[in-house]
């Protein structure tokens, strides 16, 4: 399986209709802690846009939700991975992307036969506060050869400056959060991002 290089992730559905018109191919809805509900509802409105711009969806943690709605693809941290029926999402016919942190996680993961592997921080990040130190670059290295021929995916920290070093350490796919959703131009951001990946694509 082949991910676009640019993994945009947000929290709403609005920040979905916003950028996913302007290019964007892979897109995560990351919500945290509201009622299944709501979830739903935001599922509904994000797949449309997703839909009708040929984006791939990625929904986290709301993997019940998201098999209930259709959707075709989930990300699961490792605390979310043991409370989850894998064989359910397999079953459901939905992919699967798995967080790791170390060297213990990535074995956890691999034995789940994920579609991707996510590794972070890389860098630091202010979006959450993190158990892990960065990782930094060498780690990407390190978990390509370990997780060949899945896609590796690298988030923390990422910003424009920092892609060429990513990819040039065997990383398929670069995650985005703050650098995009608190940035003072998040349209002309994306578009950066768009245009700086390009060449991976
Ligand atoms: C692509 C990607 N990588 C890592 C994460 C983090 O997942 P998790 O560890 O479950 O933490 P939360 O994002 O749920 O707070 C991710 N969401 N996406
Ligand atoms: C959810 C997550 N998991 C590892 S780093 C991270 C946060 C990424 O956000 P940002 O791109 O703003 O550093
Ligand atoms: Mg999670």
């Amino acid at each position: 399986m082949k991910l676009d290089p640019f993994y945009l992730i947000v929290d709403s559905a609005d920040w979905i209709e916003r950028l996913v018109p302007l290019g964007v191919k892979l897109v995560q809805l990351r919500i945290k802690d509201r009622p299944d509900s709501e979830i739903r509802s935001e599922i509904r409105r994000a797949g449309t846009v997703c839909a009708d711009h040929d984006c791939q969806m990625i929904v986290n943690d709301y993997w019940q939700v998201a098999i209930e709605e259709g959707c075709d693809f989930v990300h699961l941290g490792q605390e979310d991975l043991a409370a989850a029926d894998v064989a359910a999402i397999r079953a459901a016919g939905l992919k699967l992307g798995l967080s790791t942190h170390d060297e213990t996680e990535l074995e956890t993961a691999l034995a789940a036969k994920p579609d991707y592997v996510a590794l972070g921080p890389i860098f630091p990040t202010i979006l959450k506060k993190m158990k892990w130190e960065p990782q930094g670059l060498a780690r990407i290295s390190a978990w390509r050869e370990r997780v060949r021929p899945l896609p590796l995916v690298a988030i923390g920290g990422l910003n424009t400056d920092r892609l060429e070093g990513v990819f040039a350490h065997g990383a398929n796919s670069a995650a985005v959060v703050t650098d995009i959703t608190l940035n003072a131009d998040p349209e002309g951001r994306t578009r950066e991002w768009i245009e700086k990946t390009a060449r991976w694509r």
